[in-house]
């Protein structure tokens, strides 16, 4: 598959080594070049040197790919990539997170493979100014219930979901709802074109009030259509639990 055998057209290519996570140190691995090659669908990429042997080769699939990130400077100009390959368990399919970071030869280029992969991702055209304007990032409302189920709803915010949202360059606002009903009232009056999708990090009750909110609005069959999701931090999680069960 690398690269003879690829069927799309090359977007952008070229070299370079592979650097530890910019979280972890600013120090760089010791020298693993690397050539990577975008193309409308896949990341392939090449391990130069040390010899090209196993494990080589890198097939990532732009479907994967939930972001990536060139931290600004005083770091070095890394592009760092995030996604989820499928891994298997007893029963249904896992996600795992991988990260890889990689050195560009200057941060122009690592901008403009960031630039270009998060177009991509949001099926924007690749031109030859991408680099300059980044995609309109997505904005997502988070509606958190702070005492649904255990009351650990925002602690799992900060620990697990709001740094996956962030390494998928998603803009979002958070709000913790105060009272009963303050989730319906909200989504009845604020203007939804602002958002992408509203996502609940509670139980099925605030699943309830969003949606009866939806449905009392003067627009609600446009309102209706808005996507919402279902991060599940309640007791009972019903909806999560019957969604996960029918989708293997
Ligand atoms: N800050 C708050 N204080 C008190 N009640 C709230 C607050 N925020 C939301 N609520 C109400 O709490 C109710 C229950 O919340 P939710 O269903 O999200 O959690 P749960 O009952 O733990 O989970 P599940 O419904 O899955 O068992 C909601 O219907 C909502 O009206």
């Amino acid at each position: 598959m690398f690269p003879s055998k690829l069927n799309s057209s090359t977007l952008l290519h070229g070299q370079f080594a592979r650097g530890l996570s910019p979280a972890a140190s600013p120090t760089l691995a010791p020298a693993s070049n690397y050539a990577l090659t975008l193309t409308h669908t896949h990341i392939h990429i090449q391990r130069l040197s040390p010899r090209p042997g196993k494990e080589a080769r890198l097939l990532l699939p732009l479907s994967e790919l939930v972001g990536c990130s060139c931290p600004r400077a005083p770091a070095p100009p890394l592009l760092v990539l995030y996604w989820y390959p499928p891994g298997k368990r007893r029963k249904g399919v896992s996600r795992r997170r991988q990260v890889r970071a990689y050195l560009a030869e200057s941060r122009p280029e690592a901008e403009r493979w960031s630039a270009a992969v998060q177009c991509l991702l949001r099926d924007v055209t690749v031109t030859a100014d991408t680099g300059d304007l980044l995609p309109r990032p997505r904005r997502l409302l988070l509606l958190v219930n702070p005492f649904s189920g255990r009351g650990q709803a925002m602690q799992w915010c900060q620990t697990h979901i709001l740094p996956m949202i962030r390494e998928a360059n998603i803009s979002y606002n958070l709000i913790q709802t105060e009272r009963q009903n303050h989730a319906r009232e909200l989504i009845r009056e604020i203007p939804l074109q602002e958002w992408d999708g509203i996502i609940i990090v509670s139980g099925d009750g605030l699943l309830h009030e969003v949606i009866n909110g939806l449905m009392e609005r003067a627009d609600w069959e446009q309102a209706i259509k808005t996507p919402v999701g279902i991060l599940p931090c309640g007791s009972g999680n019903a909806l999560a639990g019957s969604i996960n069960h029918n989708a293997g």
